[in-house]
């Protein structure tokens, strides 16, 4: 392993129970910071309802570490904003965010809205799929934020079981992480090779960092933002932390090869300024009859940092948008 990864790993790698709730919410409250977490969710009215509920009980009821939690429903055909609203979540359409800006599907598209409907100085991010959601992901998360300045953006990591036919395998998950992300990064940018989860869901970071760079569309959000971070505060302001294990729902071996397309076509546009744009993959089914090709849309594209968003300041200083 290179030694400047060696030593980031070593000074960058946190613990979630390194962290005190009750320490922190006293580094908040004389820091005057604000924290927001963002769920965006599609579909997910299994999960979400539960999730919301337990950061509530937690962290807004309990300890008063959370100072808003939205949900940003990415157009659900399901009962989530429903579900997301009772447990106690503010709710936002994802199409009801900048309507101005046009409609883009796809993740990173939810978290780039959310920088415009939230006021948190900190924001924190995590999945809406989260089976048995622990509410010291968002502690952990916060932990390095709120303890060392020079700490800009958090990413989670975890173990990862699957979820088989066989029932729950300790290990697995992250496919895309180890089949497409690891390699790339290692190959592209190995001063980042030092992330265990790169991918994750769970992350968290400064207002301040994440309204000054792109957010790649769909599943290119998370490549996106580590490499462009990096790229604008240097390797040092990013860390990870400890989370334990993480479970979710998790998507098929196909719809999995389409999320790595996107990660690609994100690497690629980093790299070699291509890849943004128009770009197809071509999986294959067997019918009947025959093998059919089957061809998916897997490029992605790239909405500007939310500062150069106009009106962002101003709902920024209105506080909460509608
Ligand atoms: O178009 C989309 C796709 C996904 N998601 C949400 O983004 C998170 C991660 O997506 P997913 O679970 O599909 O990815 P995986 O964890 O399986 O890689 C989940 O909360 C999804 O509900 C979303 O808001 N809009
Ligand atoms: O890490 C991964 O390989 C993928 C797929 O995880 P699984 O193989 O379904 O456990 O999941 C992550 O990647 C997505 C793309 O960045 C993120 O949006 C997801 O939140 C994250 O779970």
């Amino acid at each position: 392993m290179r030694t400047d990864v060696a030593h980031w790993l070593h000074h960058r790698t946190f613990r979630a129970s390194d962290y005190d709730p009750h320490r922190l919410l006293e580094q908040k409250r004389c820091q005057g910071s604000t924290v927001s977490v963002v769920l965006p969710a599609l579909d997910e009215e299994r999960t979400v309802g539960a999730i919301v509920a337990a950061l509530r009980r937690d962290l807004v009821d309990g300890v008063p570490l959370v100072d808003e939690v939205v949900v940003v429903d990415s157009g659900s055909t399901d009962r989530t904003a429903g579900v997301a609203g009772a447990a106690g979540a503010r709710v936002v359409h994802v199409d009801d965010v900048l309507p101005e800006h046009g409609h883009v599907p796809g993740k990173g598209e939810a978290l780039w809205k959310s920088l415009y409907v939230t006021s948190g100085d900190l924001l924190v991010f995590l999945d809406s799929d989260l089976v048995g959601f622990d509410p010291t992901f968002v502690v952990g998360l916060l932990g390095p934020l709120l303890t060392d300045p020079a700490i800009g953006y958090v990413k989670g990591l975890y173990d990862r079981p699957v979820d088989t036919h066989d029932g729950l395998v300790p290990t697995g998950g992250g496919r895309v992480t180890e089949l497409t992300a690891r390699p790339l990064l290692n190959a592209l940018w190995p001063h980042l090779s030092g992330f265990v989860q790169p991918l994750s869901g769970e992350y968290a970071g400064r207002r301040e960092l994440l309204e000054q760079v792109p957010f790649v569309s769909h599943y290119g959000v998370e490549l996106g933002l580590l490499v462009d971070l990096a790229d604008l505060a240097g390797i040092d302001a990013l860390a990870q932390v400890d989370l334990g294990t993480r479970r979710h729902s998790h998507q098929s071996d196909a719809a999995l090869g389409r999320m790595a397309g996107q990660v690609l076509q994100t690497a690629l546009a980093r790299c070699w300024g291509i890849g943004v744009g128009e770009d197809t993959l071509v999986q294959y089914v067997r019918t009947e009859a025959e093998i059919e090709a089957v061809t998916w849309e897997v490029g992605v594209r790239e909405r500007p940092p939310m500062r150069s968003v106009p009106g962002y300041r101003g709902a920024r200083a209105r506080g909460r948008v509608r």
